[in-house]
């Protein structure tokens, strides 16, 4: 039974400060993992600190693309230095992670289509070992490189992988509503399109509003929780908000 996972940058770094991982964060997620001894998974985690000031910084989104190396070596320069802490906390623990860079193994057509073959992925998985993606720039035809999201990675990732649970692990305990309460559940957009909003932070994908809308296309039924109820996820439950 295959589990995808996120965890969202801004839960793993330090999303105010340029560059920074958050230490503890990443010591208690890397931990969860271990204890649950969850093995048929994929791993996504998202830009936080490294990931979404350096793309502010060369105006590239989702859309808006560069042909600038510069800015093209920067931004996944940055992840693939937060992806080896990532790796590192993981394989310190006993979870035998893998770095997958999706600038290296998918791209997008004109229209913004993504294309990310998953049996690589799948191969690693079959191995024993847990792929851990990240949120990247992929060649973008026509527009030299855009950005791909983490959620855009679990969305396609699930959907390859035919994953049975998705769990997207950010900063807030679900996705909330205008009282701060946890939404239990979300079948459709338009009840909960008021609600959302962007992130906090510095981000060029979207914060809350493209994840919902993104896990809402599934197959598999996916898990918007907080930090404290990652190891509650992965021992079977459906913490926080389920998008189905
Ligand atoms: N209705 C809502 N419920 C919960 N969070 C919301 C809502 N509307 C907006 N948000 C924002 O969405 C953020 C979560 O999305 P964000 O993309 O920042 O997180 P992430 O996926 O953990 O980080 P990253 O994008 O770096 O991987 C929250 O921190 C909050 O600021
Ligand atoms: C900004 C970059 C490079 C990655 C964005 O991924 P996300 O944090 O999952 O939205």
């Amino acid at each position: 039974m295959t589990v995808v996972l996120k965890l969202g940058g801004s839960v793993i770094t330090e999303k105010d400060t340029p560059d920074t991982i958050d230490g503890d964060a990443l010591a208690d997620a890397a931990d969860a993992i271990a204890a649950s001894g969850v093995t048929d998974l994929v791993l996504v985690h998202g830009g936080g600190s490294f990931g979404h000031p350096h793309a502010a910084a060369h105006d590239v989104s989702r859309t808006e693309g560069t042909q600038d190396v510069a800015a093209v070596r920067e931004i996944h320069g940055a992840m693939r230095e937060l992806n080896d802490a990532v790796c590192d906390g993981l394989v310190e623990r006993g979870v035998p992670a893998v770095p997958h860079h999706p600038h290296s193994a998918g791209h997008r057509d004109a229209d913004g289509t993504l294309s990310l073959p998953t049996d690589p992925i799948a191969a690693k998985r079959d191995e024993g070992f847990v792929p851990v993606l990240h949120g990247d720039v992929v060649t973008h035809i026509g527009s030299g490189v855009t950005i791909l999201s983490g959620d855009e990675l679990v969305v396609a990732l699930a959907e390859g992988l035919s994953a049975e649970r998705v769990g997207v692990c950010s900063t807030v305990p679900g996705v909330l509503d205008d009282d701060g309460e946890v939404i239990p559940a979300i079948e459709n957009y338009a009840d909960v399109r008021r609600y959302l909003g962007g992130s906090d932070d510095t981000d060029v994908t979207g914060g809350m509003a493209a994840k919902v809308h993104a896990l809402l296309g599934l197959r598999a039924p996916a898990s918007v929780f907080g930090p404290d109820a990652l190891a509650d996820f992965l021992g079977g439950e459906q913490p926080g908000t389920l998008i189905r």
